[in-house]
């Protein structure tokens, strides 16, 4: 009341007027029900009961609107897109519940075809969902549409969505200025974001969550089937031949098949006996019961998992034992000399591993198994991974083996190289090249290990089964590829001047500044949408009850991610010179490797966001560098 009688407060309590949807250009009519002076937010409610903060900016006087049929919205293209829409399942089952909530359908009467085509697009923006409690009372009056409702949307994993689409209105070029505050009144207490909350699972979620994930399973990719067997075998292949290429003096592509070892030269019980020591030495690491238990997103059951967050102790340990060693007189330079023993000792335990993972996902409930690797074809299932989150105990294999083994090993095996370089070389330091390499990918390792809990928001980590690919990824790929750089210099040194080290060091600082930025953006809004530090920021809400950012760093491209990290992977391939490609292979992996894990995450993305997605990528317009790509 008391901010009700200050004379800059345009509307009264029980006023009825038009309020913006957050991050949408959608007006509804809403009720005042509160003015906090504070911080000049209005609380209002909507038909349907929802309760938001707006500011003033985003009311308007109801008069100044005229309503507009649903049917004339619709146009021959709106069902063209409809039919095309990953959403429509939802948006059509939903509309009929959409029908307790209706308002007239209005605009502001500025008629243009610019704005036909935004009020089409705005039509289809699927509104966040009430608790389900809430959506249950909406809905659930009658009993056959809920069933019908269960049915069609059992292919999609996106929780209730509640649709006001009768009630669209578009209003104003500006459609995503400023942040809205999407916290409901009664959630101020504790604070916490709409999206972090435990879910009360309502009767579909959790016949959503028990179903199996192969009747909610996304389209294959990398080839599908027959592709899964393609990478089964090129992937070792071609770990074998880069292996191989760099023990050569003169590397090409051209030697092709590089000589052939015999294969007893693959075999070294020794080199197996320090992969696993190193393995449990690191699995020792992980159950220490020291660091943070960071919590993860929630899973389809709406249950969130655990994660003891410990790898910079782990890498700090992991240092200290390598020193202790290396003063001891352990000679390092075996793993330079024993690079291919322990390459293919590596690749045992990734197969038997991935063996014991397809193994025991036959075993596991429905809602813990991955949808991307549910296929039901063994080949692919092994390849892409069935379990989403394999653990022994509390003892998380995916994220351990992610996040620990290969890339702290990654590091061991670069400082080796050093070494060796070296005793190659006959110096007293390593080079220049060299020590960049080992610098520049050394703050990569430890920079992730110190955002451990950022991982927990990476597609890895949320959405791909533990299986063959990433247990290879992580034991094989990682430590003995992306390792070639410093193994290459060994033996083919490059000089470099000062003013180029001064470069390239630039170079390596922008990556690192803006693949740490984004990524630590994006983490902390998944964790906590209303994090004040993040206030500045807008979004677009989606159905599922998150929201995508749109300014900021996921403002400038879809992945700011990417781009940091490729302009990393290119400061570690230029010390290494022009001579031969090889050094540039991580980069050429990489780029084929971001490319087209932008492309599943859009079109998972699209799956799961449906038109808010659409309007992400309409708002922004590159994927990862921008005004090119
Ligand atoms: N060195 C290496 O070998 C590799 C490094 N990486 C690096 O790992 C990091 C993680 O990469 P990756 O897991 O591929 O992808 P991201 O960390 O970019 O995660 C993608 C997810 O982020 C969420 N998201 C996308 N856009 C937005 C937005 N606008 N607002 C809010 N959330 C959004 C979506 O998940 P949701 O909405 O479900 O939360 C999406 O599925 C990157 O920095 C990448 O460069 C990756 C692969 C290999
Ligand atoms: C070809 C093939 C077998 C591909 C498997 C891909 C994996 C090697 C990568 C998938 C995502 C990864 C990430 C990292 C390492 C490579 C893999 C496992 C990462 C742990 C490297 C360090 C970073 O700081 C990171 C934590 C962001 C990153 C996460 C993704």
């Amino acid at each position: 009341m008391r901010s009700m009688k200050m004379p800059t407060v345009r509307y009264q309590n029980g006023d009825m007027v038009m309020g913006r949807w957050p991050g949408s250009n959608l007006y509804y009519e809403v009720k005042v029900l509160d003015f906090d002076a504070k911080s000049s937010l209005y609380t209002v409610i909507y038909k349907d009961g929802t309760e938001l903060e707006l500011k003033e900016q985003d009311m308007k006087n109801a008069s100044g609107f005229q309503t507009r049929s649903r049917s004339r919205s619709r146009s021959p293209g709106r069902r063209r897109s409809q039919s095309r829409s990953p959403a429509r399942t939802t948006r059509r089952s939903s509309s009929r519940m959409a029908a307790a909530v209706t308002t007239a359908a209005i605009t502001d009467g500025v008629t243009s075809s610019r704005k036909d085509t935004r009020l089409k697009d705005s039509l289809e923006i699927r509104l966040s969902p009430l608790p389900q409690t809430k959506a249950a009372e909406n809905n659930g009056n009658n009993k056959h549409e809920k069933k019908e409702e269960k049915q069609k949307d059992e292919n999609n994993t996106a929780n209730t969505v509640n649709e006001k689409s009768e009630a669209a209105v578009e209003v104003g070029p500006d459609k995503t200025q400023g942040r809205y505050n999407l916290r409901r009144r009664k959630d101020d207490g504790d604070a916490k974001p709409v999206e972090t909350k435990p879910k009360q699972l309502g009767e579909k979620d959790a016949k959503l969550a028990a179903a199996p994930a192969a009747s909610l399973a996304t389209p294959l990719d990398f080839g599908g089937k027959i592709g899964a067997y393609f990478w089964l075998l090129f992937l070792p292949a071609w770990v074998l031949f880069l292996v191989l290429q760099v023990n050569l003096e003169d590397p090409s592509l051209t030697n092709f098949p590089p000589p052939l070892p015999a294969l007893e030269a693959f075999w070294d019980a020794q080199a197996l006996g320090f992969v696993i020591l190193w393995i449990l030495f690191q699995a020792l690491l992980y159950i220490l019961p020291v660091g943070k238990l960071s919590e993860g997103v929630p899973l389809r059951s709406g249950k969130k998992l655990k994660y003891r967050t410990n790898g910079f102790c782990a890498v700090a340990v992991s240092s200290l034992a390598v020193a202790a060693a290396v003063h001891q007189g352990v000679d390092l330079t075996y793993i330079h000399s024993h690079f291919l023993q322990l390459t293919a000792a590596s690749f045992l335990v990734a197969v038997l591993l991935s063996v014991y993972l397809y193994v025991r996902s036959q075993y596991a409930a429905g809602e813990q198994l991955a949808l991307g690797g549910s296929s039901g074809n063994v080949a692919y299932d092994f390849f892409k991974g069935h379990e989403l989150n394999p653990r022994i105990k509390e003892f998380d294999l995916k994220f351990f083996c992610e996040m620990r083994p290969g890339l702290i090993g990654w590091c061991l095996i670069n400082f080796a190289m050093a070494l060796a370089e070296m005793k190659q070389q006959g110096l007293d330091a390593p080079s220049y090249s060299m020590i960049l390499v080992n610098l520049f990918q050394l703050l990569y390792v430890v920079d992730g290990l110190w955002n451990e809990e950022a991982i927990l928001t990476t597609m890895d980590l949320m959405h791909d089964g533990f299986g063959f690919m990433l247990a290879f990824g992580d034991l094989v790929w990682v430590p003995f590829t992306y390792t070639l750089q410093a193994y290459y210099l060994v033996s083919h040194p490059n000089h470099l001047s000062l003013p180029a080290v001064a470069a390239i060091v630039t170079l390596k600082l922008v990556g690192f500044y803006i693949f740490r930025k984004s990524n630590s953006e994006k983490n902390a809004f998944r964790r906590n949408p209303s994090d004040p530090k993040l206030s500045h920021l807008q979004i677009i809400p989606t159905a599922t009850g998150k929201s995508l950012l749109v300014s900021g760093w996921w403002g400038v491209v879809r992945h700011p991610n990417y781009l940091g990290d490729l302009l990393m992977a290119l400061a570690w391939s230029l010390p290494c010179g022009f001579s031969h490609l090889l050094p540039w292979y991580y980069m050429i992996y990489f780029i084929i490797l971001l490319v087209h894990r932008d492309a599943r995450d859009m079109s998972e993305c699209r799956r799961k966001y449906g038109s808010a997605w659409d309007e992400y990528c309409r708002t922004v317009r590159y994927r990862i560098i921008p005004r090119v790509y």
